[in-house]
């Protein structure tokens, strides 16, 4: 250990390498591993030996610490304080069996960085307590790399959110880890949140950097993920407000033949695909996982319907795809409230991928936002949802795949909190659409009510959302706008949320005047008609607007 350093060193957490000399490749030495990987932009070690008796450890750790010296970069040691001590390392890494914070303290120099392992709220409340200097915060997904099957050990990217909260404000840094590749980091990232803007100081990889034939190239892309999300200021907005015009047809562009890709339920496809196309996109109804891969690489957008959820593979696969290729994902969770397995598949794709959008009905929305609230009771089908804040009960009815009941009390905060805890833009649709980013809430007041009378209107309009969505973000694109590799989703997508419900809703308005409808039998296609006559000109005439600022 170093003992002339009066102050504890100041820490670059966000590319954290914890060794697994077992997971070499064949023919790549240790310590040339690290050296690449160090070169590549790991900012800490940690040195990881499960296996490996005193000696060999120590000798593990000298080596290790002597290499990082010469590049600046601090070294930790796994469980072993007396390893630590020998090797001159910076500090520790504890488990929750390991010796405990406190006397790990008092054994070593004054400025050993000690870190802590966490798997719940409580671990991080204790660690806080512990005055530890971080925290590593996990499982967030399954790995190969050590044992992590025992029950609530995988927490998921939820799971790492709901211990940031605990650490707001108290200036424990905190890095994520279990099963973080570069293909899912960014991923994470985005999702480990919390609604005030506290987020992870970094990563920490095993597999990724240590099993790679190349660990520079491997590091040099965590980095790089991470660099760029660091470099978006969090809190702040991708646009700016000044009113209701903002959200008007100057922005509301047709899509340009841009590829819509489609999972969506068997009741409705035809009748999507035809508004698709009749909106400028061009649709593929493609729900097999195997060709994910290679949809997701087309620009435009993403449509995840789960009506008849039979496709969880592809929905998995199109979502995690889509993120890797920063394709706006729209998630439409139709009669999430009907079954516990829709919510237990929502769960499941929600913690696979981050979406760009959320669009559901009341019942849909109150499911969801009951699966984020522990607290919220569910009682014989009607959702009950308690505002803690405010004491108000609001009730939302879900019934097959339609929401029965007058909706919300407060549907304003209802779509701005869910949009925080998920991070996305929330669509809730009704006589009034509620489209809201976290912060502004936007309120569509267009649309007629023969929607109501046919099947399908509600995918319609995620279908709709998906077009704009993926226009917005292919133009984006094209005019370099946000195209750094730190966005999830490039454009506004807000503004293209809204443009989408905006065509839908107004479309329908136009439809049900023509002469020639007499219900909802000769509505439908005389819908489709609408929406391949819309301009922006009828839309910007047309928009009932409304928006909110939060001032915070
Ligand atoms: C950064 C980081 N986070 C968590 C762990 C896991 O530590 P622990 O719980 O002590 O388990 P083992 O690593 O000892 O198997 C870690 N090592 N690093
Ligand atoms: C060492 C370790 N600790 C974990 C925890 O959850 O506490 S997961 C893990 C292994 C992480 O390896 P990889 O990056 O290869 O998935």
């Amino acid at each position: 250990m170093t003992q002339v350093r009066a102050e504890k060193p100041v820490v670059d957490y966000s590319v954290y390498l914890v060794t697994g000399r077992d997971l070499l490749p064949p023919g790549k030495g240790y310590l040339e591993s690290l050296k690449e990987a160090i070169e590549g932009g790991v900012t800490l070690i940690q040195v990881r030996e499960k296996n490996a008796e005193t000696s060999e450890f120590l000798e593990i750790a000298q080596q290790t610490v002597e290499l990082c010296r010469s590049h600046k970069v601090p070294v930790l040691i796994n469980d072993r304080i007396d390893i630590a001590l020998a090797s001159r390392a910076d500090g520790v890494h504890l488990g929750q069996t390991d010796m405990p914070v406190p006397m790990a303290r008092s054994l070593l120099p004054p400025n050993a960085i000690i870190g802590m392992t966490c798997t719940t709220s409580e671990h991080v409340r204790q660690a806080i307590l512990d005055q530890v200097d971080y925290v590593g915060l996990g499982a967030v997904y399954g790995t190969a790399t050590k044992d992590v099957s025992a029950p609530g050990k995988i927490r998921g990217v939820k799971g790492v959110r709901e211990m940031l909260n605990v650490l707001e404000g108290t200036g424990v840094k905190s890095v994520a880890i279990g099963g973080i590749k570069s293909t899912n980091l960014l991923r994470v990232l985005h999702g480990a949140v919390t609604p005030t803007g506290h987020a992870l100081d970094g990563v920490a990889v095993v597999s990724d950097i240590v099993a790679s034939s190349n660990p520079r190239a491997s590091a040099e892309r965590l980095s790089l993920i991470f660099r760029s999300w660091a470099a978006i200021p969090r809190g702040s907005k991708s646009f700016s407000v000044d009113g209701a015009d903002a959200y008007l047809p100057a922005n509301v562009i047709k899509a340009a033949a841009d590829l819509v890709a489609h999972l969506t339920n068997n009741v409705v496809k035809t009748q999507s695909a035809n508004a698709t196309i009749a909106m400028g996109g061009s649709p593929i109804m493609a729900a097999a996982a195997q060709e994910q891969a290679d949809l997701a690489r087309i620009p435009g957008g993403m449509l995840i319907n789960f009506g008849t959820v039979e496709e969880m593979d592809g929905m998995l696969a199109a979502g995690f795809n889509a993120n890797l290729n920063r394709k706006p994902v729209i998630f439409d969770p139709v009669g999430i409230g009907a079954t516990t397995y829709r919510q237990n598949c929502a769960e499941e794709l929600l913690s696979k991928w981050q979406p760009t959008v959320i669009k559901g009905n009341a019942a849909e929305i109150g499911a969801l936002i009951q699966s984020e609230e522990v607290d919220f009771p569910r009682i014989d089908g009607v959702y009950t949802i308690t505002d803690a804040h405010r004491c108000t009960q609001r009730k939302v009815k879900s019934q097959g795949v339609d929401s029965l009941g007058s909706g919300f009390k407060d549907p304003e905060a209802v779509v701005r909190s869910l949009a925080q805890k998920e991070r996305c833009i929330v669509v809730l649709s009704g006589p009034i659409d509620y489209i809201s980013d976290g912060s502004t809430v936007i309120r569509l007041s267009n649309g007629h009510p023969l929607l109501g009378q046919i099947t399908g209107a509600g995918c319609m309009l995620g279908t709709a959302v998906a077009t704009f969505c993926g226009a917005q973000s292919v133009l984006a694109e094209r005019k370099g706008l946000g195209a750094a590799d730190g966005v999830l989703a490039r454009g506004d997508m807000l503004t293209a949320a809204a443009a989408g419900v905006l065509a839908l809703t107004i479309a329908s308005e136009n439809a049900a005047q023509r002469g020639d409808v007499h219900g909802p039998g000769t509505f439908l296609p005389a819908l489709i008609d609408s929406l391949a006559d819309l301009t922006p000109e009828t839309i910007q005439n047309m928009a009932k607007v409304e928006v909110d600022v939060e001032n915070k």
